[in-house]
């Protein structure tokens, strides 16, 4: 899609579709390839920027897998049931050595002495002394954890793009690697423009409001993977246009909040392009969230959300989460669907997003609606757990339909 050029711009006129806005969304976005190193102890979350290759195997070296009595039993026909114990390894131990015709004691994940092939548990025995007695159903090869049976050396155990979560952080340690190469944050600006926009715990002059949309944007962006800083600017064009002349320098991605429709408040489309911007979208054919614009800054990305808070952290969850996947390099996230408990009629040509509830019954995930509508309605949202997308092709849907699910918390996948 190309850039609209500030000469033929009609935003009133301009309008895209839900699913055209959402390729739009994901062709702005170029993975970012740039790392950090970092201690294996601070890498929880974090996103590996090249493959691990096993630099040793698991096991390191053959070892016994319970407490016992290492024995040689192989192509014997089976050994006496009488042997002296003649030797001992516990583990942390260096490998000892099996004197033909003997029993050498051992523990779990003692290195295996040379010349035994077998371990017997010691339930299985009766010691007498330095003697011990083997009982008669000796399994050859039983209770041996064989070197790199678990993981092969050179292999690689883990790709680029996968999350370090907590069993990561095991296969790293095991395998004795300290720091790892993680793909660096990514950094969002989140500008939220209003005159009427107050701090939380500041005085509330008549007429103004509470900012809710940055610390919401900010909280449902920001993680292990993504780094956010909020700044708060009134309706002032010059000031919004230097903030973001200023921002562009230092953010992969510049979001802003309100400012978005036709009021004579409204100047962020203006300020981008004031600022060196350019835009691909100015105006999605969806509810909420019609107001919407995407571009780019400088070599961040632009996304202005509109200011009503269901239309801000709607557009942020089908546009702003998805590119940030593709700028860290991640995979797109797999559609959900789930199925409606309701029926819904909307306007032709129009997407609508809806906030619901999720929950799971037989095995299926069902769609509660949560209500009621109004898109500057927090609580409406904050009764939610999801969005679901109503097609613009679809104008009615009826209770049954299996529809595409966004939800808010993606804990299982989210960089
Ligand atoms: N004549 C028209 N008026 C409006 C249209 C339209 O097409 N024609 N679109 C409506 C829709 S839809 C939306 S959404 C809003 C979007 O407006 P803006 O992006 O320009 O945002 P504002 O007008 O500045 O604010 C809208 C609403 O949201 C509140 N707000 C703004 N920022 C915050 C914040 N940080 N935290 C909490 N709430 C915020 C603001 O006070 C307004 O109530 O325009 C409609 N109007
Ligand atoms: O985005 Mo507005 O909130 O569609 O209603």
């Amino acid at each position: 899609m190309p850039a609209l050029l500030p000469d033929c711009y009609h935003f009133e006129r301009v309008m895209v579709s839900f699913e055209a806005a959402r390729l739009a969304a994901m062709a702005l976005a170029t993975p970012l390839d740039l790392r950090d190193d970092v201690p294996l102890a601070h890498a929880r979350g974090r996103i590996l920027a090249a493959p691990i290759e096993a630099p040793r195997s698991l096991p390191p070296f053959d070892q016994a897998a319970m407490d016992g009595y290492a024995v040689h039993i192989a192509g014997k026909g089976g050994v006496p049931s009488v042997l002296p114990v003649t030797g001992r390894t516990i583990a942390g131990d260096p490998p000892g050595v099996l004197a033909p015709g003997t029993a050498h004691r051992i523990m779990t994940g003692a290195a295996l002495p040379s010349g035994a092939d077998t371990v017997v548990m010691q339930e299985h025995v009766t010691r007498r002394g330095d003697l011990v007695q083997l009982g008669l159903d000796l399994k050859p090869g039983a209770h041996i954890r064989r070197a790199g049976e678990d993981v092969t050396q050179g292999s690689v155990v883990l790709d680029r793009g996968r999350i370090i979560g907590w069993k990561e952080i095991a296969l790293l340690g095991a395998l004795g690697i300290d720091t790892v190469a993680v793909v660096r944050p990514l950094r969002i600006t989140v500008l939220t423009t209003g005159s009427e926009l107050h701090a939380a715990g500041t005085p509330l002059p008549p007429g103004a409001i509470y900012d809710s949309n940055g610390p919401m944007l900010a909280a449902l962006l920001a993680g292990p993977n993504i780094d956010v800083v909020s700044l708060t600017f009134s309706d002032d064009p010059a000031a919004i246009t230097r903030a973001l002349q200023e921002i562009k320098e230092t953010a992969d991605i510049v979001i802003t909040s309100a400012g978005m429709s036709v009021g004579e408040g409204d100047h962020v489309r203006d300020a981008v392009l004031r600022a060196g911007g350019e835009l691909d979208v100015v105006k999605v054919a969806m509810k909420p969230g019609k107001p919407l614009a995407f571009g780019k800054l400088g070599n961040a990305c632009f996304v202005g959300l509109p200011g009503n808070p269901q239309a801000a952290a709607f557009a942020a969850l089908a546009f702003v989460r998805p590119m940030t996947r593709v700028l860290l390099g991640q995979a797109p996230v797999d559609r959900m669907t789930a199925e409606m408990t309701f029926t819904f009629t909307h306007k032709p040509d129009r997407t609508d997003l809806l906030p619901v509830r999720l929950s799971v019954e037989r095995g299926r995930l069902i769609a509660h609606r949560c209500g009621p509508d109004g898109s500057h309605r927090i609580m409406t949202m904050a009764c939610a757990d999801a969005i679901v997308i109503v097609p613009n092709a679809q104008t009615a849907v009826e209770a049954g339909a299996v529809l595409e699910v966004l939800p808010f918390d993606q804990s299982h996948s989210d960089a």
